[in-house]
């Protein structure tokens, strides 16, 4: 059982309350000024990451409350309940457990008193072992050729995660074509399957409950296309494996339960990269490479299992953003990675947080009366400071930032890596220090601009600064180190949702949509006038019929 305490009933909630006053009218500049330590003091480092939140909106005693508010809603106790297995995703009556999936120390994990560490190991076996043989060639398609192309159909957590892995990790890719199929606009598998040759192309059915509606309409849209261009029935099991829970349905789908790879009801979907989900991973860049991703989340899960609070990453990053969401009323929090492999790092934790913070009901069942989830959102740099920095500059929005960025880069070319880096270090400070109307002024009379010119223009090139941001710093990005970073927004991710007393793994919010397309589909079968909707629902439908 997870704690359920309202965060706003704490005692350190009150204090950040009458804090926060003093701290908006502070400003980083003077904070910085006023103290040769902050970066010493509001520094950490894990392994090859290096986390910079100095520049934030905090002093000594911002982070003390916090850690206090951390205390008084147990996370302690949360911790040790989400590792231990307890059943902490209370609606859907699971524990919640992928940190089991990297358990690379194999430590027990017990779920209804059955360590899962052997089921999870025979896994990570069977994976090694396909691996191996696509990888090497030994694998033969139906005419005998070896596997060129991987397709990869699935959709939200089995497909983001996949994704953003095999384009972050893309440095250490094999031979192998990865392709990903997941919506269920049929352009996405038509556009994919052109060019490729069903004699060598092999179909990973990546989907947790195999009933999704976008995947199986993908995966039978795949089938067709194989037997179409030459693949008889008997062939499918040498074209088609299946990643799931279900093994009954991977069956009626007619794939070889021999080519399932299982994974488990307590592994959610938007942390299932680790499970038999990341199949496509380990096919992409190795299995060796699959094992340090994982060893690298692992080390990562230690971190923030044993680490006080005050040392602890997940907890800093947690906690900072509670601070801008409850106090400063942020809205939004934008990751930026200055790494053009990460680019759909913010895409992939766009799922892992909105679906698990996205909750108006508490742990109580009842509504709450404070802000939870923020808008995540961001795109790599320095491709956003071209296209959406000017309001993270000068727009009336305070949107606090995590800058992530390698000291080494993969493609070191000419100047290239250190032009990207002086963006990274540049933006924090100019969001931090902003540009003072006597800098301003100084520059026009440098430039040679008339009095009037210099009143007219001063107050459009004027910074106000004082916006908040993370550094993350990493050595390079690797297997481990991308493993580390992943677990460590999980963890983040998890922090919040204790404080703000959701249940952080469900997602019922994605079922009404679900429902209602689900009974309109059988009204677009013919041309039947509907009326059975709102008069804006029924006349766009038959707009539509009308059209089509
Ligand atoms: O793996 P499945 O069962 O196909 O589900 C795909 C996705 O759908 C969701 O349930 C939301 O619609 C996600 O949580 C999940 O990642």
């Amino acid at each position: 059982m997870l704690p359920s305490i309202d965060f706003t009933t704490t005692q350190a909630y009150k204090y950040l309350t009458d804090h926060y006053i003093d701290v908006v009218a502070e400003s980083l500049k003077g904070l910085f000024d006023a103290d040769a330590k902050r970066f010493a003091k509001f520094s950490v480092q894990f392994e090859d990451i290096l986390l910079d939140y100095s520049k934030n909106r905090i002093t000594d005693e911002t982070l003390a409350l916090l850690m206090q508010l951390a205390k008084e809603c147990k996370l302690d106790d949360a911790i040790q309940a989400m590792f231990s297995g307890e059943v902490i995703n209370a609606t859907e009556g699971r524990p919640v457990l992928h940190v089991a999936l990297r358990n690379q120390s194999n430590t027990p994990i017990l779920v209804d008193g059955k360590d899962v560490m052997p089921d999870v190991n025979a896994v990570l076996d069977h994976m090694k072992e396909f691996s191996n043989a696509i990888i090497s060639g030994s694998w033969k398609g139906y005419t005998g050729k070896a596997i060129t192309d991987v397709v990869n159909i699935g959709i939200g957590g089995s497909d983001l995660g996949p994704v953003m892995v095999t384009e972050a990790l893309k440095s250490y890719k094999n031979h192998l074509n990865l392709h990903f199929v997941s919506n269920v606009d049929g352009t996405h598998i038509a556009e994919t399957l052109k060019g490729l040759n069903a004699e060598t192309t092999l179909f990973l059915i990546a989907s947790k409950t195999f009933t999704t509606q976008e995947t199986m309409s993908n995966a039978h849209s795949a089938r067709d296309w194989f037997i179409q261009n030459g693949g008889k029935d008997g062939d499918v099991a040498k074209h088609f494996a299946a990643l799931s829970t279900n093994a009954d349905g991977v069956s009626k789908f007619g794939i070889d339960t021999k080519n399932m790879f299982e994974f488990w009801d307590w592994v959610g979907g938007r942390y299932s990269l680790w499970s038999a989900i990341g199949l496509s991973i380990s096919l992409s860049v190795g299995f060796d490479n699959f094992k340090e991703l994982l060893a690298g989340a692992h080390a990562m899960d230690n971190h923030f299992k044993t680490t006080p609070a005050e040392e602890n990453l997940p907890v800093i990053l947690a906690l900072l953003g509670v601070w801008y969401n409850n106090f400063f009323e942020a809205e939004t929090q934008a990751i930026l990675p200055y790494d053009q492999y990460m680019h759909r790092f913010a895409a992939y934790f766009q799922q892992g947080d909105m679906e698990s913070n996205g909750k108006y009901v508490d742990r109580n069942g009842k509504k709450v009366d404070y802000s939870t989830g923020p808008i995540i959102w961001g795109e790599p740099g320095t491709n956003g400071q071209h296209a959406f920095y000017q309001l993270i500059h000068q727009g009336t929005k305070l949107i606090p930032c995590d800058f992530i960025a390698p000291a080494q880069s993969h493609n070191p070319l000419a100047e290239h890596h250190k032009m990207l880096m002086s963006n990274f270090f540049a933006q924090t400070e100019a969001l931090m220090n902003g540009k003072s109307r006597e800098e301003v002024v100084a520059e026009l009379e440098k430039a040679g601009k008339s009095k009037e010119e210099i009143d007219t223009l001063a107050p459009f090139k004027e910074f106000e600064g004082n916006r908040p941001t993370n550094s993350i710093l990493v050595k390079l990005i690797t297997p481990r180190v991308l493993g580390s970073l992943l677990a460590m927004y999980e963890h983040k991710i998890f922090v919040q949702g204790i404080i703000w007393n959701i249940y952080s793994f469900d997602q019922w919010g994605v079922e009404l949509g679900k429902q209602l397309a689900g009974k309109i589909l059988p009204e677009l079968k013919d041309d039947t006038t509907i009326n059975s909707h709102d008069s804006s629902t029924n006349g766009l439908i038959n707009q539509y019929k009308a059209w089509r």
